[in-house]
């Protein structure tokens, strides 16, 4: 058969929600049927590609830029049974929006070689940002915006600012992500250990302990909650944090987690390690966390779905620029990989152990993401109509993860030597093998970007919820007050407690 029409036999599709022995036909980038003896190799688990939903191809980032481009980084996507990326375009300070989003784009398109989108991150908020947010929906399919709530001075919004953005989201139907982390704290506690002579990598880690994870998760999920607006938490990487996220879902809020590939398999005691560059691989932020503990944890709580969707946040920094912060943490450019390693490093931790249903991995590496940013069921779903991504699985074929043989450009895997279950064996985009026994048939520039519609599955019921919270019905009917009011002074003056102490009060209040 050609290239534009593929029968895979034999094997189990995985859906998120069941699993079948069936044939799955695949014609014109497509899969046009699935059913039995339509003509995998046996005992192979045909499996929806991977979405990976948090990437940062060739970021330009604290003053150097990501080393996996798009095509290295789609290369070791679809190595690794991913295909389809959600990248970030992250305008500097004052940088028109849709420009960002035109220049990344320029960077992208010649280079994918999968299917891919962007997320838009808000790093200031004025009118203007909100205009460009409405066109960035209504003309480039985004509908994804990101606030930080760290790197103070760079991208750190303010709460008010926070406000403004998610009620933003909230009118275009578009979801609201924060990097949650109290970004004062950060800075606080990086310029103490600095003051207190620790400059190594595990100053980044100690710097920014659970608690202020936890904090600005809390703080974003109140806000969302006070706009009435669906929020997702990327990258969860504490128990801290996650717990936040439990609660509050327990109570009814909308709220999305997203725990990451480096979170599910790895921990930040490697910062610890006596070899500067390996311990500066691990530096990302929020940090690794030392518990080792946690990624048992967050793996639990995608099996009870109290977290979604898995991500990476790969964003790869090779040993010279890692080194630009060899004297002093705080300029350690911040990231790590874990395209390529994402959905074995989730079927060795999660479906090997039975933590995880086969089923309940297709939902956490592919079906739940496609829902959340609107791309089901052309994503995240085998069944005619929905896309070729797929993925010929062998859950029982193992390999050893090594930065000689990963796709990435970096030079450090932060999974190195670890033996994970879990092979791409064949790996189809929009209907074209581009990944097969081992070997990249990839075609730069082939991947296409992909319009996500506003007003999800996030938004639903958001309307009902509104209509039921609607303050104006506890609203209190009275007769007017008609006695005296004191003689308005016209200027509101405000004062420190330091100021009252030190003036006489009386003379104050006569001002
Ligand atoms: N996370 C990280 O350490 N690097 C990438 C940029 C970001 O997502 O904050
Ligand atoms: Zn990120």
């Amino acid at each position: 058969m050609s290239q534009s029409s593929i029968l895979i036999r034999g094997g189990t599709v995985v859906n998120e929600d069941a699993s079948s022995r069936s044939d799955v036909l695949i014609e014109n980038g497509l899969i046009s049927a699935v059913g039995v003896d339509l003509k995998a190799p046996e005992g192979a688990e045909i499996i929806d590609g991977g979405i990976d939903t948090h990437t940062h191809c060739q970021l330009p980032f604290m003053g150097t830029v990501a080393v996996d481009d798009f095509d290295i980084g789609t290369q070791a996507a679809v190595a690794g049974g991913t295909t389809m990326l959600l990248d970030f375009v992250i305008p500097a300070k004052g940088e028109s929006l849709v420009s960002a989003y035109h220049k990344w784009r320029a960077w992208a398109d010649p280079k994918v070689n999968c299917d891919y989108s962007f997320h838009v991150a808000v790093t200031y908020w004025n009118e203007e940002v909100a205009k460009e947010m409405e066109t960035l929906t209504k003309e480039h399919g985004v509908n994804s915006f990101k606030s930080f709530m760290a790197y103070k001075g760079v991208y750190q919004l303010n709460d008010g600012e926070l406000f403004n953005v998610f009620q933003k989201c909230k009118e275009l139907g578009a979801l609201a992500q924060v990097h949650a982390e109290n970004g004062d704290a950060v800075s606080e506690g990086s310029a103490k250990l600095l003051r207190l002579g620790v400059h190594g990598p595990e100053g980044h880690m100690l710097s920014r302990p659970e608690e202020v994870e936890a904090e600005a998760t809390q703080r974003a999920v109140m806000i969302a909650n006070r706009v009435n607006t669906p929020i997702y938490i990327v990258h969860v990487m504490s128990k801290a944090a996650a717990e936040v996220i439990v609660q509050n879902r327990r109570e009814g809020k909308r709220v999305y987690g997203e725990p990451i590939a480096a979170g599910l398999g790895t921990d930040g005691s490697h910062c610890f390690h006596c070899n500067w560059r390996h311990a500066a691989a691990y530096v990302m932020g929020p940090p690794l966390r030392p518990d080792p503990t946690v990624k048992e944890h967050l793996m639990r709580l995608l099996a009870t779905n109290d977290l979604q969707c898995v991500g990476t946040d790969n964003c790869t920094f090779n040993a010279d620029q890692k080194a630009l912060g060899k004297d002093d943490f705080t300029k350690i450019p911040n990231g790590v990989n874990g395209i390529e390693d994402r959905m074995a490093i989730v079927w060795e931790k999660g479906v090997v152990p039975g933590i995880l249903t086969p089923n309940e991995f297709v939902r956490a590496t592919s079906s739940s993401a496609a829902k959340i940013f609107n791309l089901y069921p052309r994503k995240g779903r085998i069944a005619p109509g929905s896309d070729a991504d797929v993925v010929v699985w062998n859950g029982d074929a193992s390999r050893v993860i090594s930065a000689k043989t990963h796709h990435h450009a970096v030079d450090f895997n932060i999974f190195e030597g670890m033996k994970v279950h879990g092979i791409a064996e064949v790996t189809i985009s929009r209907g074209r093998v581009v990944f097969r026994d081992g070997v990249l048939h990839t075609m730069k520039g082939s991947g296409r970007y992909i319009d996500r519609p506003c007003f999800g599955p996030p938004f639903d019921g958001i309307e009902a919820r509104d209509k039921d919270r609607d303050e104006r019905k506890l609203k209190v009917e009275r007769e007017p007050y008609t006695g005296p009011v004191v003689k308005d002074l016209g200027v509101l003056r405000v004062y420190s407690q330091e100021f009252l102490r030190s003036v006489d009060r009386e003379a104050v209040l006569l001002l």
